[in-house]
């Protein structure tokens, strides 16, 4: 590609440089070689502009930086763009060039990860080369990669797409987190469709107030879908009513589900311990469909994946027919086993309060016992959460044991302090293996017990290293232990 092929993207109409080739784009000036052309953004810590003179000793073909920015005295062109993060994300688009036709996103703070991959399945199911973007990774047939963002970075996500379009990848579905959208990670992205599960505290070291967090999330329906995309939008929630709002204020075909859905509208749940059994209704029609997993947020996922499934072309039917054969998303409130005498244990991502809140609820009619939970909170993270969290687990567990998670540079002592302040009688075991040893001990026939915060997570990051953990292989540890 030449940098002429980028007009209308960059201005360089007109300009000595439009015959430069352009071998790569990068936001890093420590990735740049030849011919790339470095974007010079304004990140939280760092400003972007400061490298523009290490990326053009590396060779960069060109530098694109915001109005003001100060570069200058470079031998290389430097082109001046309004929206640094827009034009880099568009330019990846371009420059790449392909993607699966049929593209989905959804947003919201928790059930992201579950209505990718949920989609993904349905897709597979009706006979579609599909793929599933987000923070447990990339999947798509033949492929199970993990990633470390949700969103991933626009040249990271162009280069996959593009692969995945070359791999006859027709189908993808992708997180669409709130600091992605307020990066324009995605708004080079083609989408059909777009979807809102719920919104609740989260991220607030990011985003000002919860309002600014949910207009990051709205950037989806407002600024990203085509006027007449459909927005599926869960009715239940109490941020549904602005996002439905703001989605039709921006063009969109509003499609609403949940037990106030007009789409596909649930009409009654019958739990089981593993299992639950809801009636929908789409279209006139009742189904009854036999959900195989636990948590009653799974029934707002499962309806919102059919729905972005039905949008885009699938039928009503065959989508809530493939909804029985769900598989969870991995740490999702995932069954790791159960003891002897039948108490199960859960590996669940809840990491934020709403989350931690729905899944103590959810396992709360099935469990004749007591419920036990094993938590803690990220270090270097939203510290307002904390306490938010200890209260919610001493509310809705009997027994809390608050341990660590990812403490980071923080000292976990303090972390955990946090938590107990409004945890009053919590047992307190910063060893997150021994924590969970000793709650899989205590387990008792009729009670549950739930490993929140790390789902899918393999490491433990205590200052700066990351020391490979993860919660199913303790948990099964644990169980094998008491079986001996
Ligand atoms: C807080 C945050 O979102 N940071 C993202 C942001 O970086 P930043 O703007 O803060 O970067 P910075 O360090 O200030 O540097 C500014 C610029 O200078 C560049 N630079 C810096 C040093 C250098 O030597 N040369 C150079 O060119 C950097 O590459 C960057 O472009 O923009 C970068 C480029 O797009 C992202 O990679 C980076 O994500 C970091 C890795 C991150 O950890 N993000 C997390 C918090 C995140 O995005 N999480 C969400 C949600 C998670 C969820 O809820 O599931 C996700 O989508 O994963
Ligand atoms: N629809 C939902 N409503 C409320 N809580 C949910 C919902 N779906 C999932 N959860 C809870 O949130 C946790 C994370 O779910 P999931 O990974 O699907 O969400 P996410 O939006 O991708 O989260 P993240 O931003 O952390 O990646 C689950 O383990 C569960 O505890
Ligand atoms: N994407 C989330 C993951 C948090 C998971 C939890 N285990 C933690 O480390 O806080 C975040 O970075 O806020
Ligand atoms: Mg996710």
């Amino acid at each position: 590609m030449h940098l002429k092929d980028l007009a209308g993207i960059l201005p360089v109409e007109g300009t000595a440089s439009r015959d430069l080739e352009v071998t790569g784009l990068s936001s890093d000036s420590r990735s740049v070689k030849a011919g790339v052309v470095f974007f010079a953004l304004a990140g939280s810590k760092a400003d972007g502009s400061a490298y523009a003179a290490d990326a053009a000793s590396r060779g960069a073909a060109a530098v694109v930086a915001g109005k003001g920015a100060a570069v200058s005295g470079l031998s290389i062109p430097v082109l001046v763009v309004d929206d640094p993060r827009h034009a880099l994300a568009l330019a990846a688009a371009r420059f790449f060039g392909r993607q699966p036709e049929t593209m989905v996103a959804v947003t919201g703070t928790a059930g992201k990860t579950s209505v990718a991959a949920f989609t993904r399945q349905i897709w597979e199911q009706a006979g579609f080369a599909a793929a599933s973007i987000g923070t447990t990774g990339v999947v798509a047939p033949g492929r199970n990669e993990y990633g470390s963002l949700t969103t991933p970075d626009p040249v990271a996500l162009h280069r996959l797409l593009k692969e995945l379009a070359d791999a006859g990848v027709t189908h993808a579905s992708m997180e669409a987190s709130s600091h992605g959208l307020d990066q324009r990670r995605l708004d080079g992205v083609k989408l059909a469709a777009g979807a809102f599960t719920n919104l609740g505290r989260d991220h607030m070291d990011y985003h000002p107030t919860v309002e600014d967090y949910h207009r990051a999330k709205l950037r989806l329906f407002d600024t990203l879908l085509p006027k007449g995309a459909p927005a599926i939008v869960f009715a239940d929630d109490p941020w549904s009513e602005p996002t439905i709002k703001a989605a039709k204020a921006a063009g969109l075909k509003v499609l609403t589900v949940g037990r106030h859905g007009d789409f596909l509208t649930l009409k009654r749940v019958e739990h089981e311990r593993h299992r639950q059994r809801a009636e929908i209704v789409a279209d006139g029609m009742l189904h009854e469909v036999d959900l195989p997993l636990a948590g009653d947020f799974q029934i707002a996922n499962a309806l919102v994946s059919a729905g972005l499934a039905i949008a885009t072309g699938t039928p009503a039917a065959k989508a809530l027919t493939a909804l029985e054969k769900l598989k969870g998303a991995p740490g999702r409130l995932d069954l790791v086993g159960t003891t002897a005498a039948g108490a199960p244990v859960y590996v669940d991502y809840a990491h934020k309060p709403d989350a931690l809140e729905n899944v103590l609820t959810s396992v709360r009619p099935f469990t004749t016992g007591r419920v036990v939970v094993v938590f803690g909170c990220g270090g270097d993270r939203d510290r307002g959460k904390r306490p938010i969290m200890g209260e919610i687990a001493t509310r809705l567990a009997d027994i809390v044991i608050v341990t660590d998670d990812n403490p980071r540079t923080e000292v976990p002592e303090t972390i955990r302090a946090a938590i107990l302040a409004a945890a009053p009688g919590a047992i307190e075991i910063g060893d997150r293996r021994k924590a969970i040893h000793e709650a899989v001990a205590m387990l008792r026939a009729g009670d549950t017990l739930i490993v929140a915060g790390k789902g899918h997570e393999e490491g433990q990051t205590v200052g700066v290293q990351t020391f490979h953990f993860s919660d199913h292989e303790e948990v099964r540890d644990a169980l094998k232990e008491r079986a001996a």
